[in-house]
């Protein structure tokens, strides 16, 4: 009998289905993985933007963190939307007395602008969260939250990654999706843990559908782990991943639509 690798997702529903719990189990079953999640919030979120967001108690975050992990039992971990300063807390606190790999990507603000945590929680994600990660994958609004820097061109990432170490990552992952278009023609992202750098470069795709692309990232490095890559090999497949799910995104409502998921499946299929 077959038994996959678990991997756990903690972050936010997106009722559209690009983004958040939603995107992570589907990368997670594409990755050949068995996804589970803890979710932290709900929001009511479409191609256009986020109506509405519902924040959990850390109760429920805490009763479902236990469910899973005490019976099931998790290879990887990844974070997304955490909402508060108390979520923050209660997940870092539950990550610290896990043995396996986690991802945390440390979700800030939506495509469309939308505020996913609050500003009064950037203390704990500093102190308290990042410290448990294996690896942490900010974007670069994320980067200039956290530490101050703003990354205008490449050579800026390596001193984005170092201040972000600083904080206790054992990787940084500094995702250079959002450099100015212009910049040359690939989507460069920068692994390091201090020692080694690896740059990992994709062509760049303008075709707007990006709804969804750094929980994709950070959930395909979150199924790699559990499958027992190291954090380069990992990293690797999972950007090989996000830009074939970018390369096929397609149009679903009147603004940003999804990457797809199942490229890899459904690459006869004419978008
Ligand atoms: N237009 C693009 N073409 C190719 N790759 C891209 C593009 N935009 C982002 N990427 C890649 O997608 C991955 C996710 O990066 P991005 O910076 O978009 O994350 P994000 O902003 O956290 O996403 P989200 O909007 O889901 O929060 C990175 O590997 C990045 O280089
Ligand atoms: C719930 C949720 N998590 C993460 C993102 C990332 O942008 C999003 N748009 N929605």
């Amino acid at each position: 009998m077959h038994i996959p690798p678990r991997v756990l997702t903690v972050a936010g529903s997106d009722s559209g289905g690009g983004a958040g719990i939603q995107a992570d189990l589907k990368t997670m079953l594409a990755l050949g993985t068995h996804g589970m999640s803890v979710v932290t919030a709900v929001t009511a979120q479409n191609s256009l933007g986020v109506q509405g967001a519902w924040e959990l108690p850390a109760e429920a975050v805490r009763a479902q963190f236990r469910s899973v992990v005490d019976d099931i039992g998790v290879q990887a971990v990844k974070t997304g939307m955490l909402s508060s300063a108390e979520l923050v807390e209660t997940v870092a606190e539950l990550l610290a007395g896990l043995r396996v790999p986690v991802v945390i990507d440390p979700v800030g603000v939506s495509k469309h602008g939308d505020a996913l945590l609050a500003a009064t929680a950037l203390d704990a994600v500093r102190t308290a969260l990042l410290p448990t990660a294996t690896v942490a994958t900010p974007n670069l609004d994320e980067v200039a939250q956290l530490t101050g820097i703003r990354v205008e061109e490449e050579a800026d990432m390596r001193r984005a990654a170092a201040a972000i170490l600083d904080f206790g990552p054992r990787w940084a992952l500094i995702k250079g999706g959002h450099l100015p278009a212009g910049r040359g023609e690939s989507a460069v992202d920068l692994l390091t843990d201090g020692t080694e750098e690896h740059w990992l470069r994709a062509p760049r795709h303008d075709n707007r559908h990006t709804h969804g692309t750094g929980c994709t990232l950070a959930s395909a490095l979150a199924a790699q782990l559990a499958k027992g890559d190291t954090v380069p090999q990992a990293t690797a497949a999972a950007k090989d991943y996000v830009t074939g799910a970018l390369a096929a995104g397609f149009r679903l409502g009147a603004g940003i639509g999804p990457v797809d998921h199942g490229w890899r499946w459904n690459r006869h299929d004419a978008h």
